[in-house]
């Protein structure tokens, strides 16, 4: 299983954070990944971890101002990139220019998505996964696995029935290691998670507990 702790602008340290990762990734099968805010992407690279962007824009080197590019993103020391979550909507087209730009920098993807008609669309522009979260869970620490675990399935047959070759994760509401197995038993790869871990007490012991079953 593949577990994606999305910092987003949680006031956590992320050094701390990326380093617990690190230090559970010596000692699980489960692949581990941290995706920090951009100021913090070379920090965060340099603990050892795999490191991801929360965004990149569908631009190229140029006249571009506060945008975030994706050769810059892979500069830092990241291996991929969120494209679409929830809380960094983008339009179609702007999806696919961001798909493209990140496959240009080197970057792995993970397009996120509300439901699975659009992880349906999301598959469609061949990034290297989607992931499906219902707004509505997300933050409420109620796993999607378990209060709707229809949608997780229904995400995995969707993408499946576009490209067989994106996998799929899912996110929102993510704590517990049972959350992650109930999550896999649903067909998914991987979770995307954030504050069972961003704003945990303890993120060391949030992350234990996470891959503990895996
Ligand atoms: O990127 C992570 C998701 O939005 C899930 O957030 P959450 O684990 O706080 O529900």
């Amino acid at each position: 299983m593949f577990v994606l702790v999305n910092l987003k602008t949680y006031p956590c340290d992320p050094i701390e954070v990326a380093e617990a990762v690190s230090d559970v990734d010596d000692r699980t099968d489960a692949r581990l990944a941290v995706a920090p805010q951009a100021a913090h992407l070379e920090r965060v690279a340099e603990t050892g971890v795999e490191t991801w962007a929360q965004h990149v824009d569908p631009i190229e080197h140029g006249s571009n101002t506060g945008h975030a590019l994706a050769e810059s993103v892979a500069d830092a020391g990241a291996d991929g990139t969120l494209l679409n979550h929830s809380e960094r909507r983008l339009k179609l087209a702007d999806i696919d220019g961001a798909v493209r730009a990140a496959e240009r920098a080197g970057l792995e993807t993970v397009v996120c998505a509300n439901n699975p008609a659009q992880i349906g669309a999301a598959a469609a522009l061949g990034p290297d996964a989607v992931a499906v979260e219902p707004p509505e869970l997300i933050g409420t620490g109620t796993p999607v696995s378990q209060a709707d675990p229809d949608v997780v399935e229904d995400a995995v047959d969707a993408a499946a029935g576009v490209d067989e070759d994106v996998s799929v994760l899912c996110g929102a509401g993510i704590s517990t290691g049972d959350d992650v197995v109930a999550a896999g038993e649903l067909g998914a790869e991987g979770v995307l998670l954030a504050s069972g871990v961003a704003k945990a007490d303890d993120p060391a012991a949030a992350l234990e507990d996470l891959v503990d079953p895996l």
